[in-house]
């Protein structure tokens, strides 16, 4: 087999004394398309933040790309789409290709020019999302739908071999939330793409992803989405009730 795209191992982090994620071990390998399920407060946030280097591990070892995380350098191979993305400041003054444009900042450097083949390449992945007609309005101006396709843009435009959602359709209606896993299973098949798609939507998920992982700081499942969808209910309990467990544990 190849080497994974990303190898997450023995993994712990806690913020002060609080345990969020707890000897967490799980793998990507390329053009894998992976999701992520798992309660409230559980750190796939906190886990995604390790893994994009916004945060430092504390204990255990990630690499990415064949490299252990402190030396990897190229984090345009990584587009990222977060959360927050979806409470983007609606009064910024942004058009969507301006938005666009900006995921390519890192790649050209502070002070480099946008050349005429960025544009294009702007323009491109813009058609992409199908949002060419919106292109020149305001961020601000658009559905949470269409925001969400033209963060998304953002995070392609750099041409990432992989790409990290976290909960990517929140607030989003199930009309949109649809045609934005269609996007994204089109990606992943048609143009190789490995994902990690953090997200709520235990319903739909298993049939897009090719593995599924449930994390409630410690994993409790990682494997084939089939796998998941048979055991789901057994999968779930077990990971939705360990808060309880351990509130039950502090009370002894
Ligand atoms: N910067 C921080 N400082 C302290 N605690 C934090 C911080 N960020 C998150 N937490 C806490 O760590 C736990 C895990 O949070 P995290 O955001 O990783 O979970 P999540 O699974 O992404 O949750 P959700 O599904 O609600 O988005 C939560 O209890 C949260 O309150």
């Amino acid at each position: 087999m190849s080497t994974p795209i990303l190898k997450v191992s023995h993994l712990h982090f806690s913020y002060g004394n609080q345990k969020v994620l707890d000897d967490v071990s799980l793998s990507l390998e390329e053009g894998e398309f992976l999701g992520i399920v798992g309660p409230n407060g559980s750190g796939k946030s906190t886990l995604m933040k390790i893994i994009l280097g916004l945060m430092p591990s504390q204990q255990g070892e990630i690499d990415l790309f064949g490299s252990p995380i402190a030396h990897f350098k190229e984090r345009s191979r990584i587009g990222y789409v977060s959360q927050k993305a979806n409470s983007f400041n609606l009064g910024f003054p942004a058009t969507v290709r301006e938005v666009v444009a900006s995921g390519l900042a890192g790649k050209l450097g502070l002070f480099r020019r946008y050349k005429k083949s960025d544009w294009q390449r702007v323009d491109e992945v813009i058609e992409q999302v199908e949002l060419s007609h919106l292109a020149n309005r305001n961020i601000g101006k658009l559905s949470g739908g269409q925001q969400q396709r033209a963060f998304i843009a953002r995070a392609l435009v750099g041409n990432p071999q992989l790409l990290i959602l976290d909960e990517p359709t929140v607030g989003v209606d199930v009309k949109s939330t649809t045609q934005f896993y269609e996007l994204v299973r089109f990606l992943h098949q048609n143009q190789g793409l490995s994902v990690i798609m953090v997200t709520h939507d235990i319903g739909v998920i298993s049939s897009y992803v090719d593995r599924v992982a449930c994390l409630n700081k410690r994993l409790f499942f990682h494997g084939e989405a089939s796998e998941f969808q048979r055991r789901q209910k057994e999968i779930l309990s077990a990971a939705y009730d360990y808060d309880i467990q351990l509130v039950e544990h502090h009370h002894h």
